[in-house]
């Protein structure tokens, strides 16, 4: 016998050791795998064929995120499901789900199912940045490093240039005199330049090009670009093969040239002053602790691209999101609007050129940040979060074999009837009484249904969680009493978001401005209310890859950046933008980045003229 010019005995001896290596290799990961299904068969879950419920979360019709909290109603507070071999224990009891992510030492971010797409741009030797990074030294320092950035008194300091690209997108939607235009992309340009401006002292003129497209000189944002497996397979094989990447590929590449530009741009403007607290100043000054080296510049621009990654869509869909819902209930925005003029800051036909929102007015805005809090609990941009094991841990009195992925949805537990009042209600004023983000005292001894021995796992749950938080969180006040929380669109203890406030002050300062100067209609093709909510889409499979054409020019490529998570509407929100004024020239004559102090003299120069 003669195979490749090997003859026997030595063939047969090689195939031998072949079959072994396959069976050395393949063996343990098929055992375990074998192991963790039949363990996973003693929790609720529903019934799945050999692909488990891959087709159910693929369901573009229906979106996984509905039939996800339909499951929760079903099965309880923790179940669990398999698509194709990845086996998913899905939470959304807010005990379990507070005792996970407060458990990062034991629990990591599960990297390789769906948050790879994060790591768009990666340290080279460790393959992540904040984002996918373990709970690691590396991800101390720069988690330490960069808090500042996000600091109150910071925010403070940026929040001009929150005002002035508002001002540049109103201003191009005034042109728009009435004409359908896409609010979420108007949302995403006001959010990239928030983060450039704020975070790198960058323009990327998102929000000045919106008024080109407005203008119909230039084509709209492109619709997000997202790789499928395939297509990022055959992207390898054209860049060792140096032939044209696809259109998704070469947008992401493009992306990754711009955050590497950035990288040289900021490095350029010479060393960050010690008062410097920006995104790229503080970054720029970080040390390595043991070499006392500078960070690389792989690094920085992997954690400059994290910070657009994170950032964009969450916050601008929160944006179109709220004013989407704000919109849809004219009895809660007439209080919206109520509250707008008794600050003095709503068109009216005796008060056509309002004053600016200040930053002051953001704490004043207490039913208009309701109502925002409200479209996140109903609507949040991110659904999910989640965590892996690399050993068996309890959970709600269940086993949870190592490598599942513990899913924890917060779509589901936010719209969960068992902790909320009418939850499919759109209600901004269960937000006035206080602790409503917590879990209610009727609750508190209760658990969702699903869990085995409900009392002894919730006890189990928090002590966990608390403990965990304390040890590894240097800015989380945990107080005496550890109290569990029903709603947290950031995530809570020491991986919650890190952005945070950037993005409060942000959607805190656009929904009332646009708010202030626009009544908003839907267009005609969007099917009202429910055409709107029948299309809310979250895509699990990352199947459909659009093209990214577009402004590149002007702005960044639009990535999907958080991808398979965030809820966004199929068609996009078509919407009339009216304004409430006349044509106002001192507005038409918004601000640039290069004359910030001219915007403010204005500002103050309208305000004395009302
Ligand atoms: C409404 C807007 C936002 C929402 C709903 C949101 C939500 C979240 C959530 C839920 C997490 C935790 C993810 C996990 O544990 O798996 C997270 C983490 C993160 N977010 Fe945000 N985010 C928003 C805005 C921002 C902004 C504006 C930035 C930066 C400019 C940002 C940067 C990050 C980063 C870097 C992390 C990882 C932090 C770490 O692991 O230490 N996010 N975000």
């Amino acid at each position: 016998m003669e195979l490749f010019g090997v003859q026997a005995p030595y063939l047969e001896i090689t195939l031998a050791l072949w079959a072994l290596a396959l069976v050395y290799n393949c063996l343990p990961p098929l055992a375990a795998w074998l192991r963790a299904c039949l363990v996973l068969r003693c929790m609720p879950g529903p019934p799945g064929g050999l692909m488990g419920q891959l087709k159910h979360f693929n369901d573009a019709k229906l979106g996984y995120h509905k039939i996800v909290c339909e499951w929760a109603r079903q099965y309880g507070g923790i179940f669990r499901v398999r698509l194709a071999n990845v086996n998913m224990v899905i939470v959304s009891d807010p005990r379990l789900v507070d005792s996970v992510i407060g458990r990062s030492a034991e629990l990591e971010k599960s990297t390789s199912v769906f948050y790879d797409q994060f790591n768009v741009l990666a340290h080279e030797e460790e393959g992540s940045n904040l984002f996918t990074s373990r709970t690691n030294d590396w991800w101390r320092l720069i988690r330490k490093g960069l808090s500042p950035a996000f600091s109150a008194n910071n925010l403070r300091k940026g929040f001009p240039e929150v005002q002035a690209v508002t001002n540049n997108v109103m201003r191009a939607m005034r042109k728009a005199r009435g004409a359908p235009i896409p609010l979420e992309k108007a949302a995403l340009c006001v959010t990239l330049d928030v983060i450039g401006r704020v975070g790198f002292q960058k323009d990327f003129g998102a929000t000045a090009g919106f008024e080109a497209v407005i203008e119909g000189t230039a084509p709209p944002p492109a619709g997000p670009a997202r790789r499928s497996m395939l297509i990022r397979t055959w992207d390898r094989v054209c860049e060792e093969l140096g032939l044209k990447l696809s259109a998704s590929g070469m947008a992401h590449d493009d992306f990754r040239k711009r955050m590497r530009a950035l990288v040289n741009e900021v490095k350029a403007r010479g060393e960050p002053k010690a008062e410097d607290q920006s995104i790229a100043g503080l970054l720029l000054k970080l040390k390595n602790p043991k070499t006392g080296e500078e960070l690389p510049d792989d690094r920085l621009a992997a954690e400059f691209a994290v910070m657009y990654q994170g950032g964009t869509e969450t916050t601008s869909l929160t944006t179109t999101w709220a004013i989407f819902m704000i919109t849809q209930h004219p009895e809660v925005e007439k209080k919206v609007l109520a509250e707008l003029d008794a600050l003095g800051l709503l068109v009216t036909p005796e008060r056509p050129n309002p004053r600016q929102m200040e930053w002051d007015d953001l704490g004043k805005l207490s039913y208009t940040n309701a109502c925002i809090k409200e479209s996140m609990r109903m609507l949040p941009a991110l659904t999910g979060t989640n965590r892996m094991a690399d050993h068996d841990i309890k959970l709600g009195g269940y086993v949870i074999p190592r490598n599942t992925m513990i899913w924890c949805n917060l779509n589901a537990m936010f719209s969960s009837p068992d902790i909320w009042d009418e939850p499919e209600k759109y209600r901004p004023e269960r937000w006035e009484s206080p602790g409503a983000e917590y879990l209610q005292s009727a609750d508190a001894n209760g658990a969702l249904p699903g869990i085995k021995e409900p009392a002894k796992a919730a006890a189990e749950a928090i002590a966990v969680s608390a403990d965990a938080s304390a040890a590894l969180s240097e800015d989380t006040d945990l107080g005496n009493e550890h109290r569990v929380r029903r709603f947290m669109p950031f995530s809570v203890g020491p991986r919650d978001c890190i952005g945070q406030n950037l993005a409060k002050v942000n959607y805190q300062t656009t929904v009332p401005m646009l708010l202030s100067n626009f009544s908003f209609k839907l267009a005609e093709e969007m099917g009202g209310y429910q055409g709107i909510r029948a299309g809310e889409t979250i895509g699990i499979m990352p199947f459909t890859c659009r093209p990214a054409h577009g402004l590149k020019a002007l702005w960044l490529p639009r990535l999907e950046f958080t991808g398979m998570l965030a809820l966004r509407p199929a068609q996009g929100f078509q919407m009339h933008c009216i304004p409430r004024g006349p044509f106002d020239a001192v507005n038409l004559k918004g601000p640039t980045v290069g004359d910030r102090q001219a915007e403010r003299i204005e500002s103050s120069t309208s305000e004395k003229a009302v």
